[in-house]
């Protein structure tokens, strides 16, 4: 197994995350005897793109969910710029700076394009629709920079000319813009994609590949990314983990996992 050295495998405490954003140290859970993940550790950099791949049932969705709070790690710690994460509520996530997609996506299909976007923003703050019946001054200014942020963000994913539409009924490739949209609104400073690409064509990957990048040098987010279309990963991501069979076997450039003997074989024994 070849693992390139990562970040210090001392278990820091939390408080000490160095340089990055998040920090995975020595992540374990087991489900009944399937060890998911194994002793995990890995940081994300402020503004970096960091590609998370494997075969099936590596781990990626348990590790995604372990920093999103639908599980709770068995060891280890996961410290979000220097705090705890593991203490921390699930709804409290958008509030500290981190916005996730899913794979199937989370929107309302009811629900027009525009709706769809602000409701990304509603965990930053308090407005419903009593605030604004209320017109109280504060949570008026809120929304209506909310409705602004909203348009922005759906002019820059070209967005307008769906912008009243029920999401139900749009084209997928259409759908992963709005939930990036809605993703965007809670103005993350991670962003973590969940299979992006899945269900896009060739072309529709290219351009939200490119998409992802100039939105990241836009609004400077780093992005933890799961995907399995090796496209993708290593053509926008500026560091890679491979996961397989829980344990991270790879650490390092998009150009070096290509050829690593320990991600070819996990890959083509899986396949077998
Ligand atoms: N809630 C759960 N209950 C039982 N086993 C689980 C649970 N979640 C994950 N697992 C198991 O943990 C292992 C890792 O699964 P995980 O979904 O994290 O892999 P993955 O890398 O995301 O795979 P894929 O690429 O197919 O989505 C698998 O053996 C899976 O069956």
């Amino acid at each position: 197994m070849h693992v390139t050295p990562g970040p210090s495998t001392d278990s820091p405490s939390v408080g000490d995350a160095g340089d990055a954003l998040l920090r995975l140290r020595d992540v374990s859970i087991a489900f009944g005897g399937v060890k998911a993940l194994d002793g995990v550790g890995l940081d994300v950099l402020p503004g970096q793109i960091l590609g998370l791949i494997g075969p099936n049932g590596a781990g990626k969705t348990t590790l995604f969910n372990c920093i999103t709070r639908i599980y709770q790690p068995d060891t280890g710690e996961i410290v979000w710029r220097g705090d705890d994460l593991l203490r921390i509520r699930p709804h409290h996530l958008a509030g500290l700076g981190i916005a996730r997609t899913f794979q199937n996506l989370a929107l309302f299909g009811g629900m027009s394009v525009f709706d769809n976007a602000m409701a990304g923003g509603t965990s930053q703050g308090r407005v419903g629709a009593t605030s604004g019946m209320l017109a109280w001054p504060p949570a008026r200014r809120r929304t209506n920079e909310l409705r602004r942020r909203a348009w922005e963000l759906l002019e820059r994913l070209d967005l307008l000319e769906v912008a009243e539409a029920p999401a139900a009924g749009l084209p997928f490739g259409t759908l992963k813009r709005v939930e990036l949209a809605r993703a965007l609104m809670a103005r993350p400073s991670l962003l973590l994609l969940d299979e992006p690409a899945g269900g896009l064509t060739h072309s529709e990957v290219k351009d939200l590949g490119e998409l992802i990048v100039s939105l990241r040098d836009d609004y400077g987010f780093a992005a933890l990314l799961v995907e399995h279309h090796m496209g993708l990963v290593l053509g926008i991501s500026d560091h890679v983990v491979a996961l397989d069979f829980g344990q991270k076997i790879f650490e390092g450039s998009p150009e070096q996992v290509r050829d690593d003997p320990a991600v070819v074989a996990a890959y083509l024994g899986r396949a077998a």
